[in-house]
């Protein structure tokens, strides 16, 4: 019989394809995992973005004593969207509405959050989400005020689905990706406990080959001590290096907490082309 790999985290999988999966391997990828040592501008970064503090332990000593060019950068101003509303639901590729502005879509593996995230951007609570996989059931269009539309996607790497529907809704998302010429970037939210799994590098491989820019976002990183989370920023940047049209930098949000919710806003509006490039690299360079 098939081994299930939907939900299987890609360590454990190459290693068992490589060497036939003994539990000895499972635990050298953990280690190997404890043994990652971010700097400490990445530990300062997290902090800012209020994930926490790095505890003033024997342990972390030698990270604080790295030197960082700023000490004190001054904050973000707090963005804030216009309102957002829905105009629009898709069950087939028939019923795309007309582009009339530019796209962010989201999408990732079922319950990770990604109707949260909308919910959570958007400072509202119109996006319906539930704590039981798979609710998000077509591709969904909202309005941001004027500026840009927000598309939710269902989930892919969904188990409890049956085969047929769960085909039914990643052709539907294939489609949408590679001809929606109006979507300007895809993000692909992840679950900040799991990591990228090997559904989710089956996506990045179908979205690097159409050509779609699309970038990596954490998100329930409230559920993560800052040490964890930050080993789980490198370990999730070092899996995309191969990547093509990955974004480097990888978004870390919690839409319970609001944590790095207004960096990402921030990223979004230049994105979109509404922050002066001016103010957007003043300001990331204080960062
Ligand atoms: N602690 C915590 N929980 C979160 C966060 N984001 C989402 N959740 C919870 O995770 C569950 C799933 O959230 P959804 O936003 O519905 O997930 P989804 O990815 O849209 O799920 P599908 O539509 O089924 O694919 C809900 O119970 C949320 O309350 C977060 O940042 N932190
Ligand atoms: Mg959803």
């Amino acid at each position: 019989m098939l081994q299930d790999i939907r939900h299987t985290r890609l360590t454990n999988i190459t290693s068992k394809d490589r060497k036939g999966g003994s539990a000895a391997d499972q635990l050298s990828n953990r280690q190997k995992f404890k043994q990652i040592d971010p700097p400490l501008r990445l530990y300062e970064r997290l902090e800012r973005l209020g994930f926490g503090t790095l505890r003033r332990t024997k342990r972390y000593q030698s990270v604080r004593q790295q030197k960082t060019k700023d000490k004190h950068p001054v904050p973000d101003p707090e963005y804030k969207l216009p309102l957002m509303s829905f105009f629009a639901g898709a069950k087939t590729p028939a019923s795309f509405p007309p582009a009339h502005l530019e796209e962010v879509g989201f999408v990732g593996r079922s319950n990770v959050g990604k109707s949260s995230l909308l919910n959570s951007l958007a400072s509202t609570t119109i996006v319906r989400t539930s704590d039981k996989p798979g609710l998000t059931q077509q591709i969904n269009f909202f309005s941001v005020g004027r500026l840009f539309t927000m598309v939710d996607m269902p989930g892919y790497g969904f188990a409890f689905v049956d085969d047929d529907q769960r085909q039914q809704w990643r052709q539907l998302m294939e489609t949408y990706i590679g001809e929606r010429k109006s979507l300007k970037r895809v993000y692909v939210v992840i679950d900040a406990r799991h990591g990228l799994k090997v559904a989710d590098m089956d996506f990045l491989k179908m979205l690097d080959m159409k050509r779609v820019k699309f970038q990596v976002v954490m998100t329930k990183c409230d559920l993560q001590v800052l040490p964890t989370l930050a080993r789980r920023v490198m370990a999730v940047q070092d899996d995309i290096k191969g990547f093509r049209n990955a974004v480097k930098d990888v978004l870390v949000v919690s839409s319970k907490t609001g944590a790095g919710v207004n960096q990402m806003r921030k990223e979004m509006l230049f994105l979109m082309g509404h922050l002066k490039e001016k103010d957007f690299y003043v300001e990331k360079n204080k960062q």
